[in-house]
């Protein structure tokens, strides 16, 4: 932002302990909501948290509210991206190893991440890009709760809550033979789907969020969007999600001069009103979730029928994720034939 004068929207004083619960990511939403009252209900209880969703909905934000609302809060929350890292280095970042243990490894050696996690949380994103080989020794390690570096000898005991995420369709992956099933069933014990954004009802209080964080250390006095502004994004689709709205509005309130405090219309970049009509169109947001199973609520919101095409990305893995991955079911659940879905599955994921 601008001048260290600023003022920036009120937000209620979340004291110096900031960090993520599942509380403050509550913005009144029904289906997170719905996510979040799940999640919190096997945090804590050893049971393996699987969290599906499009890039940048905030499944690692979620995964540290789990772990900052349960008893493991004091200790470690340690992440690996799977997908960003090469696949030669994975297994030393993973299990780590032993001083000399290879050409290039450090004298001293390498603590891995399942062991920094020791005592917390071990966030592992995007876990279906996990290659095979890596799979295996990381279900022994579940499995046995023990780890053991690279050129060691020695087992290390681990004591650590499991968080896993992709945006992948694992169940079908497993079917391609590129995710081990047994490992799939270990780091499933519960699988969430976080909404994209254009599903979600809570926009405004998201924005009221991002906003408090972003004027965090500053002078705060009242920031905010003008109605025009959030009609903008309430319409628009946002591909890129939460991410893509914070790095909006952290560039509108730069553009913000000193005496302004309303984000206009003219503080966003063009995308924003390229909104598509088809936003009607697109498959309509599910009910909240203590209606009806938000599947079904779907299909009689008058998914029934539709064509392929028709149906997003978000969608049909939102509905896979609560029929637990379950072609068949999801298929009835869509009202398309499951050869259908198989076919879209295959081409688009
Ligand atoms: N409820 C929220 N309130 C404030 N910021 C949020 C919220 N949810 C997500 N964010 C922010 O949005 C960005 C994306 O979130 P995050 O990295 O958790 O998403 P992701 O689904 O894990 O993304 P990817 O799949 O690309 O790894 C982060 O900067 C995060 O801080």
């Amino acid at each position: 932002m601008g001048g260290a004068e600023r003022p920036c929207h009120s937000a209620p004083d979340a004291g110096p302990d900031r960090r993520v619960t599942l509380a403050r990511l509550s913005t009144g939403d029904a289906g997170l909501q719905r996510v979040l009252d799940r999640a919190g209900k096997v945090v804590g209880r050893n049971i393996p948290l699987l969290i599906q969703g499009e890039s940048g909905v905030g499944k690692e934000l979620l995964a540290q509210a789990c772990h900052n609302s349960g008893p493991r809060a004091g200790g470690p929350f340690v992440a690996l991206n799977c997908a960003a890292i090469p696949e030669t280095l994975i297994e030393s970042e993973l299990f780590g190893y032993v001083g000399g243990a290879f050409t290039g490894a450090r004298r001293e050696g390498a603590v891995g991440r399942i062991q920094q996690a020791h005592g917390g949380t071990l966030f592992l994103d995007e876990i279906g890009d996990m290659p095979l080989s890596m799979q295996a020794r990381l279900l022994r390690v579940l499995q046995e709760r023990r780890v053991v570096p690279i050129g060691a000898r020695e087992a290390v005991p681990v004591d650590i809550a499991l968080v896993s995420a992709t945006h992948r369709v694992l169940n079908e992956s497993v079917k391609g033979g590129f995710f081990r099933e047994d490992l799939y069933y270990r780091i499933n014990g519960l699988t969430v789907y976080l909404p994209p954004l254009r599903e979600r009802t809570d926009i405004r209080g998201l924005v009221e969020q991002l906003i408090d964080e972003e004027c965090i250390g500053r002078p705060r006095d009242s920031v905010g969007v003008s109605e025009e502004v959030m009609r903008f994004f309430e319409r628009y689709s946002w591909p890129g999600n939460i991410r893509q709205l914070q790095n909006v509005l952290r560039v509108a309130l730069a553009l913000l001069d000193d005496d302004e405090q309303v984000i206009l219309p003219q503080h966003l970049p063009e995308e924003i009103f390229a909104t598509e009509p088809a936003r009607a169109d697109s498959p309509p947001a599910l009910a909240p979730a203590e209606a009806a199973p938000p599947a079904r609520a779907a299909v009689s919101a008058g998914l029934r029928g539709r064509r392929l095409q028709g149906l997003d990305e978000s969608l049909i893995l939102r509905v896979l994720a609560e029929h637990g991955g379950n072609v068949s079911a999801a298929a009835r659940a869509l009202g398309i034939a499951r050869n259908t879905l198989y076919r879209k599955l295959g081409r688009d994921f």
